[in-house]
């Protein structure tokens, strides 16, 4: 193994851009650097537009994630302080399903159109298409669908075919146009490499591709009759065999850099790059636990868990197991809390007076960092509340997006860091519960390992540790799925056998880094029990689906306005 050869790897987050230059031989991460995302999160109205949004729209500029290439990289390299042509390969993560339309060639449909709205690529986290999903989980479950069990019963609102049939239905000139319906993780390798590929993680996991196929142009057309061509727009297919999707696997070469990427990223014009793959299922690599019954949770904005097995089982509420989904020759499995760093960033943005962010700046303390050090001083349950950790929807077990927080236990006496403290433990009860329903499912979880943004917060470590009752294994990297994306640069790049040998060689976590405190667990399991109560009380959505109703109705184009001296009446 030649240590002087490097390989990049490249994650797209919700926020940012992350590029890390890795050593080939041994995964040492020499460079780095952050592009933050000029339009962020799109949630408003479009960018330089007035159109606005509707409720649980979330939209991504592609040219954001062009500029990843054009400034993190080139600063990565930099920093690294190693020549570009010791670079041997290039790999790329991306949040999923994060989805656009495009031409046939991949321009993106909002370079040509971009007042449209359903122009543009839907983030992972759009949930504007809830009433879509219900509708394919209706059909779906009352034909006995064979895919859905493989989904814990219900395809999510985040997914290819829900935003999809969400496009036909509200702006059906975009749905025509659009020849490509792409996850970002394959359009990013098309602009690298001038190929187009669908890698077989984001069509397992959010494209609802199982068993060698799509759902059948007849289920589709069930939908709506003008849906039962979507899955072409889904397709590469092989020359020789028209019309059978072909799916290019994990750790496989997707192409070589083109002089145009070359002339982007600062890196040599024909180098390997890697077929894509999803943020979450990339990092197990990049921990070393690609072995059945490693759990891998990717902490940030939401939480991924993600778990290569030996086994196939149906596990209600998942977000799928997918043949090769994470390694080749496993199944994958992928669960998940599609609100969790997020919920912690409503908070201390929308409910903490400014006293605690003085109070944190005097401390030359984040605001996170200030709330949390109050928190840890408190004894478990001496808050008085309990949370569900809602507010961006249920991934798992519930898969409803149109569910939302709920915290209860204030009093007048509550602080803000009382509630802060429930957040972070709502949390940690939700992905026990995860846990329990693969365990119960006869899935066995060997090992918690976790990664993501999180892992800078010790207090929440503890936390999930004594929660779960279990140790926690942390990752050896603070920018795991890019790293992870690197391990599979290596092995596109011919550097190892396959991701297995590479991710030993260059992945690394620290074993039970933390383990479980006995009497803070017992306290634990009396407020997880009030848990599993409050969520079942709420799970069926009755009160909060209508909160929600009621939300739209009065926020709609008929709301009653209050004006003047009667609003405070
Ligand atoms: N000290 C902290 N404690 C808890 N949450 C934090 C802390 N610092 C940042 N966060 C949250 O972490 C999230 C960012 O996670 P990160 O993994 O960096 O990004 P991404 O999810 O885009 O990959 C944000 O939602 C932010 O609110
Ligand atoms: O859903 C998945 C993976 O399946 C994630 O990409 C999505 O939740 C976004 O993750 P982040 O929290 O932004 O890292």
């Amino acid at each position: 193994m030649n240590a002087n050869n490097y390989v990049v790897g490249v994650d797209f987050g919700t926020l940012s851009g992350r590029a890390v230059v890795v050593r080939v031989s041994d995964g040492a991460e020499v460079g780095s650097a952050v592009h933050e995302y000029a339009h962020g999160v799109i949630e408003e109205h479009l960018p330089g537009s007035s159109v606005r949004l509707g409720p649980d729209w979330a939209l991504q500029s592609p040219q954001d994630w062009l500029d990843v290439l054009r400034f993190a990289v080139p600063s990565a390299i930099s920093a690294a302080g190693v020549s570009p042509s010791q670079v041997v390969g290039v790999g790329t993560d991306f949040t999923a399903c994060t989805v656009l339309p495009t031409t046939a060639d991949g321009t993106p449909l909002c370079f040509e159109t971009p007042s449209l709205p359903h122009a543009w690529p839907k983030l992972w986290k759009h949930h504007a298409a809830q009433a879509h999903a219900d509708r394919i989980n209706a059909l779906a479950a009352s034909r006995g669908e064979a895919w859905l069990p493989r989904y814990g019963g219900k395809i999510s609102s985040e997914w290819e075919f829900a935003k999809g049939l969400q496009v036909l239905e509200e702006d059906p000139s975009v749905y025509e146009r659009a020849r490509r319906w792409i996850e970002a993780a394959d359009w990013i390798v098309w602009q690298l490499t001038g190929v187009e590929t669908r890698n077989v993680c984001t069509a397992g996991y959010k494209g609802i591709y199982q068993d060698g196929g799509y759902p059948s142009a007849e289920f589709l057309s069930a939908l709506n009759p003008d849906f039962a061509d979507f899955v072409h727009k889904l397709t590469v297919t092989e020359p020789s065999t028209p019309g059978a999707p072909v799916l290019a696997p994990l750790g496989g070469l997707a192409g070589r850099l083109t002089a145009r990427a070359a002339e982007w990223t600062g890196l040599p014009e024909g180098i390997a790059v890697a077929v894509g793959n999803v943020d979450a299922h990339v990092t197990a690599a990049a921990a070393d636990a690609v072995r059945p019954g490693q759990m891998v949770a990717i902490m940030g904005t939401s939480t991924c868990h993600v778990m290569p097995s030996d086994r196939l089982a149906e596990v209600p509420g998942m977000c799928g197991v997918v043949r090769d989904g994470i390694v080749p020759g496993l199944w994958g499995y992928e669960a998940g809390q599609s609100g969790v760093g997020d919920i912690f960033a409503w908070f201390v943005d929308n409910a903490v007076p400014s006293s605690y962010a003085q109070e944190a700046k005097a401390r030359g303390l984040s605001i996170h960092e200030h709330l949390t050090g109050l928190a840890a001083a408190q004894a478990v349950g001496e808050h008085g509340l309990l949370a569900l950790d809602w507010h961006n929807g249920n991934r798992s077990i519930l898969v409803d997006h149109h569910l939302s927080g709920v915290i209860v236990g204030q009093t007048l006496a509550t602080r803000p860091e009382d509630v802060y403290r429930a957040l972070i433990e709502a949390t940690a009860f939700g992905a026990r519960l995860i846990v329990e329903t693969f365990e119960r499912s006869g899935v066995p979880v060997e090992e918690f390992v976790v990664a993501g943004g999180l892992l800078k917060n010790r207090f929440l470590m503890q936390v999930y540790a004594d929660v779960l009752r279990r140790p926690l294994s942390v990752i050896g990297s603070e920018q795991g799925p890019a790293l992870g994306s690197a391990v599979h640069a290596a092995v596109a790049a011919g550097a190892y056998e396959d991701i297995e040998q590479a991710s030993a060689a260059m992945g690394k976590r620290t074993v039970a880094a933390y383990v479980p405190d006995d009497k803070a667990a017992d306290a634990y399991d009396l407020l997880y029990a009030e848990y599993r109560r409050l969520h079942d009380l709420f799970a069926d959505g009755d009160i909060l689906h209508t909160l929600r109703r009621l939300r739209n109705a009065a926020t709609g184009p008929g709301r009653p306005s209050i004006q003047g001296s009667e609003a405070g009446a």
